[in-house]
């Protein structure tokens, strides 16, 4: 017998802390007592907006007055298959309050597991909240740029950004070098400082994407894997130009997408780039975060992120 598929409308809210609102679900309703995201069915003829919106308004008693979408994944329960559309609320009226008797909480993503049971398919997006939302490409050259790269990374670190990618497919001494291993772990080690996480282009040597807290693997080297490379406590990032990229970063269970060249950028003269509604059509698909690339800075991450983007990643515009 074939499985109901059920689509479903899901409120991240955030607080400027980070905190985020999880309920309990109410007695007498499937899963009861289990912690999830707000929310609920799409009803016929409505937008997930709609849906989102009327959800919030019922369970929670808040006006949604700023939300965006996130991600859109699949998952099979034992009964049924539930298409959940998780958008992000980030301002709203009202303080919420739990209208069908369920139990509220405000709590980080990192800590919710202490409040008890989670559905399962709130676990990805619990991890993916974790996931910073400015990715800083490096772009150094050569070990006499050094001092100057360390200098920019150090001001990047006090500036809150917390995901950087070494990526050196033009390094002087070839992408293997020891000059560059050497200031790999430099960069490693300054980044672990300030909890921030350095993640290995896959042009480079695999031994030093355990040594550091992940891999970018191009769209090409992906394609070459069979499995998730490493385990689930590192990252793994994955570049994608089209959607075959995006299913297969999938089948990887890979943590994140970077999708582009969103804009026209120096780095593809010769390319045409995907546009907004194209980045957003694809990224409705993924199933996965998604940062955008090419032609980005930060004044661009809130279009970004109206367009679906988790965030925005990049080697210049910082
Ligand atoms: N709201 C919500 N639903 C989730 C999450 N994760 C998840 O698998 N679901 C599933 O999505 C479906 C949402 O249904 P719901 O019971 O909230 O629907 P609803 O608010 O419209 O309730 P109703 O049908 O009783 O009126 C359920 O099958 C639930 O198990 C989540 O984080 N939040
Ligand atoms: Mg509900």
């Amino acid at each position: 017998m074939s499985k109901p598929h059920i689509h479903v409308a899901v409120g991240v809210i955030i607080r400027d802390n980070g905190e985020i609102l999880l309920g309990q679900r109410p007695k007498g309703k499937p899963w009861e007592d289990w912690w999830e995201f707000p929310g609920g069915k799409i009803e016929a003829g409505e937008s997930v907006h709609q849906a989102l919106c009327r959800e919030l308004k019922e369970e929670l008693d808040i006006e949604v007055e700023q939300a965006t979408p996130w991600v859109n994944f699949v998952h099979e329960y034992p009964k049924n298959i539930v298409h959940l559309a998780f958008w992000k609320v980030t301002r709203w009226q009202g303080t919420p309050k739990g209208l069908e008797n369920q139990q509220l909480a405000w709590t980080l993503p990192e800590s919710a597991e202490q409040l008890g049971q989670l559905l399962p398919a709130s676990l990805p997006p619990l991890k993916w909240l974790t996931t910073p939302n400015r990715y800083v490409i490096s772009a150094i050259g050569s070990a006499a740029n050094a001092p100057a790269w360390l200098e920019k990374l150090d001001t990047l670190l006090d500036r809150g950004i917390r995901l950087f990618q070494l990526r050196e497919p033009n390094w002087d001494e070839g992408p293997k070098a020891e000059s560059l291993k050497a200031l790999m772990q430099e960069t490693h080690q300054r980044c672990q400082q300030k909890g921030a996480r350095l993640l290995i282009n896959s042009i480079h040597p695999k031994a030093w994407w355990s040594l550091a807290d992940g891999v970018q693997l191009k769209a090409q080297d992906a394609l070459l894997l069979e499995e998730r490379p490493l385990s689930e406590d590192k990252l793994i990032g994955i570049s994608a130009h089209n959607l075959a990229d995006l299913l297969y970063a999938n089948i990887l269970r890979a943590d994140f997408v970077v999708l582009g060249h969103v804009l026209p950028t120096v780095s593809h003269p010769n390319q045409p780039p995907l546009g907004w509604e194209t980045f957003a059509q694809l990224g409705a698909e993924a199933g996965l975060p998604i940062f955008a690339i090419g032609g980005m800075n930060e004044t661009l991450l809130p279009v970004a992120q109206q367009n679906g983007a988790h965030g925005i990643a990049g080697i210049s515009g910082w």
